[in-house]
């Protein structure tokens, strides 16, 4: 690992600790808050990117410089230039409304959601002022003292000064795919980085102290392949959607431009026509569908906040609605996270706290931040006293076991804890006793125990680190049994996350005939239970198919975890994993939907697209309905930009070229658009039925299509309608013909949504008032716009009372027509 910058700090694994410390002005006691905050003005924030929050003049200029908003802000000057002051300055005045309102609705609600985000980010353990303490990973400084311990990603560069049985997973940085061995002591060549700890690795064991040396972008990898990542792929509807506003983009440019040559052709005024296209320009493309898509999934990141969920990738909201399974581990989710030694027995069955006491001393001395070890250091509080740590080989979820070298009374003594099996297999005892041993575990279990083996070896010679080889010829000690019993909520949850069309399953790392007694307590089908060895014999495809009809899993290693989930996607799944553990965090990474929870591991947490602040799956349940509700609100727009909007804007373009006359002018198209995105403002309140949300909602491109196929039509048939009446029973005017269709125009783009917003009949389910508000207000002022010496301006005149007439019953026909062609519309189609 040698550098191209060839500068010596950058190659601080070289240095002692003392010269590393003179080199960054600090000392080996870590740093007081006020040094702490001055490195943080020197040194920058320990991230990678400057803050996403973006400030309202850049969004405003951001807007401002889109290529339509460029085209008319210079054809609304070249209009005044050439004498059209009125025309000109409504072009410029409602192109400021429009960015003004964009930036204002997507401000807030995208600024709120990234600061929830940011509640929940990474914490790393530093000690400030004397005392170990947890601060945002991004306010680690170099000079900082760290501890890190398994499952946190490493925060920075560091140097280590004291470890055991430390190890760090760098597979994400270099490529390794061990974990490397990190320990204190001088490196032995350039390239030997046993000593230094590197920002975005995963500490897979053991503990250790190091002094942080470069954060942020400075550090060695920066955080681009590290688990600290956050660039995901896109989901299907985040795709979709992109490629949705792209084709209709396409659509656009393609027919303003043949509108533009045509008009051209025929020998118009250039500019009147350029600024009539530009203005359907505007009119047609969904530039709002990604502010919009932003703002609702803003919102519903806010509203499942006060439902106890953070979410951390906006996209995520969408998945979580369409998730169809939802995989979990088993403790603190299904069970209580504070589990309780209820007995501990000695090798022949009997009480005995014996057993105990060497769990618990081995906890306290060398244990990690699991339920397990929290529980032996609860059952038995004093037992550590008098011995002391003198090595140890770290707890290894695919060994199931660690062990702990410690001097006490009794001397040297090596104790070995983990599940039962593994441990009894390095014991020496004949067959005939390990399988009495294993029935009495099985036994434990029958009564809801979870039991933990303890044994242990007198240790002759010197004291050294714990080496695997160690841990053989083993006297089996004892069993340590754990009460671990379901959450009484877990049942209700369960069968409320089933009728909303979600299965569950447990996916855990105990023992199978617990996990089976589990899932009968709490309601899944316990039948069948099968193992990590089972598994470990079956193809993908045979496992694609027996994940489908079972519920419960145990003895599961981490990466038999993610290829559960792998098979579940496989047979078309849209797969939800729930775990808090290192031994999660590569399934959470592989499914569609990582959930963790608050003071989870960092890994985890870090895997995770969304965190819950409770461990509970009464909040993924709320949180799914949520999800559920925000992605039926975005569709709601997608379906009204799909239907009258564009259908609208096509009727347009079309009469521009077979009328003499501008259907529209460019400042009244621009109001158009102006209201009706004001109209759709009160969307991501509205309620949304109960059948809406009762089944997971699944992104349809193909259904989307079939909308805008039957909808779309439907509108310009009217609009041909409006024209024929128009010109033929009314022999309007140009300027009549324009504002009556403005009216009809507007009338039925903004009362579409009524029909739109539900799949059932509109008066079953009551708009939300914010939705009428805006809806009507919007309908409002361009229903009053004509009759006011304002509309005189946009070149409105008052129309006859019997055109206003016919253009309402118009309107009124075409929403009843809508109404009725709605059930073939939204049919599912053949893909579901
Ligand atoms: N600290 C520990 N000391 C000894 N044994 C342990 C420890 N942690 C875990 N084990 C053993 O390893 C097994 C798997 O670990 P664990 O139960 O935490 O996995 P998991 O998949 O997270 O399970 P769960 O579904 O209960 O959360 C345990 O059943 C236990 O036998
Ligand atoms: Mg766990």
């Amino acid at each position: 690992m040698t550098e191209a910058s060839g500068n010596p700090a950058s190659q601080f694994w070289r240095l002692s600790a003392d010269a590393l410390c003179k080199q960054l002005g600090c000392g080996l006691q870590g740093l007081v808050t006020t040094e702490a905050a001055a490195r943080l003005a020197r040194y920058g924030r320990n991230s990678d990117a400057p803050p996403r929050i973006e400030g309202a003049m850049r969004a405003i200029l951001r807007r401002l410089f889109e290529p339509l908003s460029l085209i008319l802000l210079v054809a609304g000057v070249i209009s005044m230039l050439t004498g059209d002051d009125i025309g000109g300055l409504i072009i410029v005045l409602i192109l400021t409304l429009s960015i003004g309102l964009d930036t204002i609705q997507e401000g807030h609600a995208v600024r709120a959601a990234e600061i929830l985000r940011r509640s929940v980010a990474l914490k790393a353990e530093v000690r400030r002022d004397g005392a170990f303490c947890q601060i945002d990973v991004e306010e680690v400084v170099p000079g900082d003292i760290l501890r890190i311990r398994a499952g946190d990603i490493i925060p920075a560069d560091a140097l280590i000064l004291e470890s055991t049985a430390f190890t760090a997973a760098e597979a994400a940085l270099t490529g390794e795919p061990y974990p490397v061995q990190k320990r204190a002591g001088a490196a032995g060549g350039p390239d030997d980085t046993s000593n230094a700890l590197f920002r975005g690795a995963v500490a897979q064991t053991g503990e250790s102290i190091a002094l942080a040396a470069r954060t942020g972008r400075d550090t060695v990898f920066g955080a681009a392949a590290s688990a600290l990542a956050e660039a995901q792929a896109p989901s299907p509807f985040d795709r979709d959607l992109r490629e949705f506003g792209l084709v209709i983009a396409r659509a656009t440019l393609a027919l303003v431009l043949v509108v533009l040559t045509i008009r051209v052709l025929f020998g118009r005024p250039v500019l009147d026509s350029l600024l009539f296209a530009v203005a359907l320009a505007v009119g047609l493309t969904p530039e709002l569908l990604p502010m919009i898509t932003t703002v609702t999934l803003s919102r519903g990141a806010l509203r499942m906040a006060g439902r106890k969920v953070i979410v951390k990738r906006l996209a995520a909201i969408h998945d979580l609605g369409a998730m169809t399974v939802l995989c979990t581990d088993k403790t603190g989710t299904l069970t209580s996270a504070e589990i309780t030694l209820a007995k501990s027995l000695d090798a022949g069955g009997n009480e005995d706290a014996r057993a105990a006491r060497l769990g618990a001393i081995a906890a306290a001395l060398g244990g990690d931040r699991g339920s397990l070890d929290a529980a032996l250091i609860a059952g038995c509080a004093d037992a550590a006293q008098g011995w002391t740590l003198a090595g140890r080989q770290a707890f290894d979820f695919s060994r199931r076991l660690g062990s702990v070298l410690t001097s006490g009374p009794e001397g040297m003594l090596l104790i070995v804890k983990g599940a039962p099996e593994a441990v009894l297999d390095l014991c020496t005892m004949d067959d005939g006793a390990r399988a009495a041993a294993m029935a009495r575990v099985r036994q434990l279990a029958t009564e809801g125990l979870r039991s933990v083996a303890i044994a242990s070896r007198r240790w002759m010679g010197a004291t050294r680190e714990v080496e695997t080889e160690d841990e053989t010829d083993l006297t089996f000690e004892g069993y340590c049994a754990f009460a671990d019993p379901p959450k009484s909520t877990a049942a209700a949850a369960i069968a409320r996350l089933a009728s909303g069309g979600i299965k569950l399953k447990i996916l855990s790392g105990d023992d199978p005939v617990v996990v089976k007694r589990l899932a009968g307590l709490v309601g899944l089908n316990a039948e069948r239970v099968l193992s990590g060895r089972d598994i470990a014999e079956l193809s993908d495809e045979a496992l694609a198919v027996r994940v489908q009809s079972t519920d419960a899993f145990g003895r599961l290693a981490p990466d038999q975890k993610s290829r559960i989930v792998k098979a579940l996607q496989a047979s078309g799944e849209v797969v939800g994993f729930l775990g808090d553990g290192i031994n999660d965090a590569p399934a959470l990474k592989a499914a569609d939907i990582g959930l963790s929870v608050e003071g989870a591991t960092g890994v985890a947490q870090a895997a995770a697209d969304m965190i819950l602040l409770a461990s509970d799956l009464e909040v993924v349940a709320d949180g799914v309905e949520e999800g559920r509700r925000t992605f039926a609100n975005i569709l709601k727009y997608v379906r009204m930009g799909a239907s009258s909007n564009f259908g609208n804007m096509l009727s347009m373009a079309i009469a521009s070229i077979a009328l003499p006359f501008l259907p529209m002018l460019p400042t009244q198209i621009l109001l158009n658009n102006l209201l009706y995105d004001l109209s759709e403002l009160g969307i991501p309140f509205d309620r949304v039925s109960a059948q809406a949300t009762a089944q997971p909602q699944v992104w349809s491109m193909s259904r989307l299509v079939r909308f805008a196929a039957i909808m779309g039509p439907l509108s310009s048939v009217f609009d041909f309608l409006t024209f024929g009446a128009l010109l033929v029973l009314f022999k309007a005017s140009p300027d009549e013909f324009r504002t009556a269709w403005f009216i009809e125009s507007m009338a039925t783009q903004i009362l579409v949504i009524f029909i739109i917003r539900t799949n059932g009949r509109p008066w079953r389910n009551r708009p939300d008032p914010v939705l009428s508000a805006s809806s009507l207000i919007a309908l409002l002022v361009a229903m009053i716009a004509p009759f006011t010496p304002v509309g005189a301006w946009f070149g409105f005149v008052v129309p006859p009372p019997l055109m206003l007439a016919g253009i309402t019953a118009l309107v009124v026909v075409y929403l009843a027509c809508a109404e009725l062609l709605k059930p073939l519309a939204i049919r599912a189609g053949r893909d579901g």
